[in-house]
């Protein structure tokens, strides 16, 4: 357009959109800075608008191109401080369009011409406007869904504890405190005693009822910024921050009483739920993966040695 404008001998609107082509590609090279390119890119065609208006562009077809304005500062504004801008660039516009006439830049024939302009801006801008709210407001829909699908991917469904996926994430943040802060914390693993037999005699449904009832017991039995998950089938396991092994235990042992004296009532009272519990204190030196896997042997040790105890 500006080669356009060079060749038909208007100069000035030449200079114009030359310098608005630079600015854009100064915004586009430059958008690293997203909120900055979007500003230079929006107010410099706020300004090249303006001046198409008060001077009439080409035989007074300049005004026509103030309908990109709308959809442009809808998509780069959002629909509130969108709406703000419309409203001051449709002032300018007034403001312009008078301003052309009142100092005689350009005289814009026939005098409806001006209205259908202004008035047809106003449409499309309520359009876009209306668009915007639309979009917006899936946007939203999504990102509440996408918010919502997040949080159940680490729940396991049944106990509504957090699950291996989301345990290991919180595994290392808390090795990262030890290495960082060398804040110890502990790791334990806890294990159903003789589940089969219990899904066996009574079915999967109470089976299912154990888990949860074990569930609230340890929850009910940690400390607070301790973390209790369902590891997988009938394991558990619960990590404290800040802690060292012999509170492991004793934790352990509060546990093992709490289901001692709270059974299922479901089960009978002969048949009492109670679970082995492998307890490891985190070493900064080791991984993850070979933490877990000490306390799997402890807890192998706790089973061996005749289940329902804690294996330090
Ligand atoms: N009801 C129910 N059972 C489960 C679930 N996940 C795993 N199980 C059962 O847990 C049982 C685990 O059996 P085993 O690995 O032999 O362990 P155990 O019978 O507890 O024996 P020990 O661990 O040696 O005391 C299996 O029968 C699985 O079907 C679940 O979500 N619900």
């Amino acid at each position: 357009m500006s080669c356009i404008a060079f060749t038909n001998g208007e100069h000035l609107l030449f200079m114009m959109l030359l310098c608005s082509s630079f600015i854009y590609m100064w915004a586009f090279i430059s958008y690293i800075n997203v909120e900055k390119s979007a500003n230079t890119i929006l107010y410099n065609l706020y300004v090249l608008m303006i001046y198409l208006v008060l001077t009439g562009g080409v035989e007074g077809t300049g005004p026509i191109w103030i309908f990109i304005v709308s959809p442009v500062t809808f998509s780069i504004r959002g629909l509130k401080r969108g709406t703000f801008d419309i409203v001051l660039f449709l002032i300018a516009v007034i403001l312009a369009f008078y301003f052309a006439d009142a100092l005689d830049i350009y005289n814009y024939e026939p005098n409806q011409y001006t209205y259908r302009v202004l008035f047809s801006f106003i449409i499309v801008a309520m359009l876009s406007a209306f668009y915007e709210y639309t979009r917006e407001k899936y946007n939203d829909k999504i990102i509440a869904l996408s918010q919502k699908n997040e949080v159940l991917a680490t729940i396991d469904p049944l106990t509504n504890l957090p699950n291996r996926r989301y345990t290991m994430k919180k595994l290392e943040e808390f090795k990262l405190a030890l290495s960082r802060d060398q804040t110890p914390f502990v790791i334990m693993l806890c294990d159903v005693d003789n589940f089969k037999k219990i899904n066996d005699v009574y079915g999967h449904d109470i089976g299912d009822e154990a888990l949860t009832h074990l569930a609230n017991t340890l929850k009910q039995n940690i400390p607070d910024k301790a973390l209790v998950s369902r590891w997988g089938g009938e394991e558990f396991l619960i990590a404290i921050p800040n802690a060292v092994k012999e509170k492991g235990v004793e934790v352990a042992n509060k546990i093992h009483a709490s289901l001692k004296n709270n059974s299922i009532c479901e089960l009978p009272e002969s048949v009492n739920l109670t679970i082995s519990i492998g307890v490891i204190q985190c070493l900064e030196a080791r991984s993850i993966d070979l933490d877990i896997k000490h306390a799997d042997e402890l807890l192998y040790t706790a089973k061996e040695q005749g289940k329902n105890r804690t294996c330090s």
